[in-house]
């Protein structure tokens, strides 16, 4: 036992490879409790990037952690229900998870775009507002913005920028030469284009996103936990974008909810690891305490809902 070298600020001991860690706050605790004792009153949600999927320069080539859908598939039939809730377009979170026709998947929900797109399992079918008419104007001028910035030069701007099927504009710094000084420099100029066309700008791990305002992951999870009746919620998350979510789930359990707040840990963000319940060592350490609940149910007898 203990915890890994180079793991996180915060990381609690590792536990004995298949047992179910044991969170460190009563909260936590209660929850997780809960959670094991009424799984079939238990709800899951899940942060994709850096949480069901580890964190790699290029965007496109995240993949869900090799154990993910598989640990997915045998706890979440066990469950009432279950989310992905991700700042990627829905259909992007899909095909990169490979949530599509999985057993034991087949209710599962993705909210895509901080919660303002919608993708269910059961009917293969994506709901989406139309898109906000600033994104294609920032989309124009970011080219601009970004050289003016002195940050980029030339085809870098192109690996840059994630497009986001035209419903918002991510400016990734990672495969910059500093990748923190070039977030650190792009920031203001970047707020201030987001905020000339109404949108908002999302930090997160080494990117920037222009988005569209009026919704987050907490508003997004508040509402799906409202609407599946649940009576404890176990939400997991890396990055800035899930702290409404975490938040969210405070102000469940101060409405009489049960919760456990999950930091998939990192060196990158110390936000989420300081207010979580649990700390788990990054994507693996979360599909490992996913699978070890699903042991858990497996064993205690728990009948499916
Ligand atoms: O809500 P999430 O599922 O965590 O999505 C948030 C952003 O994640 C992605 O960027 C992050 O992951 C990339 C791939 O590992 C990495 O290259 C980047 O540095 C990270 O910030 C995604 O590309 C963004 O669109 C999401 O908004």
């Amino acid at each position: 036992m203990g915890s890994p070298p180079n793991a996180a600020p915060h990381s609690q001991p590792t536990p004995e490879p298949g047992s179910v860690p044991t969170p460190h706050t009563p909260a936590g605790r209660d929850g997780l409790a809960a959670l094991l004792a009424h799984p079939e009153r238990a709800v899951i949600a899940l942060d994709f990037d850096g949480t069901l999927a580890e964190i790699v320069p290029d965007p496109e080539k995240a993949r869900a952690h090799a154990g993910a859908v598989a640990a997915l598939g045998r706890l979440v039939p066990r469950l009432r229900a279950a989310v992905v809730i991700t700042g990627r377009p829905a259909t992007v979170a899909v095909r990169l998870g490979g949530f599509a026709d999985v057993p034991g998947l087949d209710h599962l929900t993705v909210l895509g775009h901080y919660g303002a797109e919608r993708w269910e399992a059961a009917t293969g079918t994506v709901h989406a507002p139309p898109p906000h008419p600033g994104v294609a104007a920032i989309q124009a001028e970011l080219p601009g913005v970004l050289d003016s910035s002195g940050v980029w030069h030339g085809t870098w701007v192109e690996t840059a920028i994630e497009r986001k099927g035209g419903r918002a504009i991510a400016v990734h710094t990672r495969r910059a030469a500093d990748p923190q000084g070039a977030f650190d420099r792009l920031r203001a100029p970047l707020t201030a284009l987001a905020e000339r066309h109404g949108l908002i700008v999302e930090p997160g791990r080494l990117v920037l996103e222009l988005r569209p305002p009026g919704m987050d992951k907490g508003v997004a999870l508040a509402d799906w936990v409202r609407e599946t009746g649940a009576a404890t919620v176990l939400y997991a998350g890396d990055d800035l974008g899930d702290l409404a979510a975490f938040a969210a789930v405070e102000k469940l359990r101060s409405d009489g909810l049960t919760g456990v707040l999950v930091c998939s840990g990192s060196t990158e963000v110390a936000e989420l690891a300081e207010r979580a319940d649990l700390v788990v060592d990054g994507p693996a350490g979360v599909v490992g305490l996913l699978g070890a609940l699903a042991a858990r149910l497996d064993t205690s007898g728990a009948d499916s809902p």
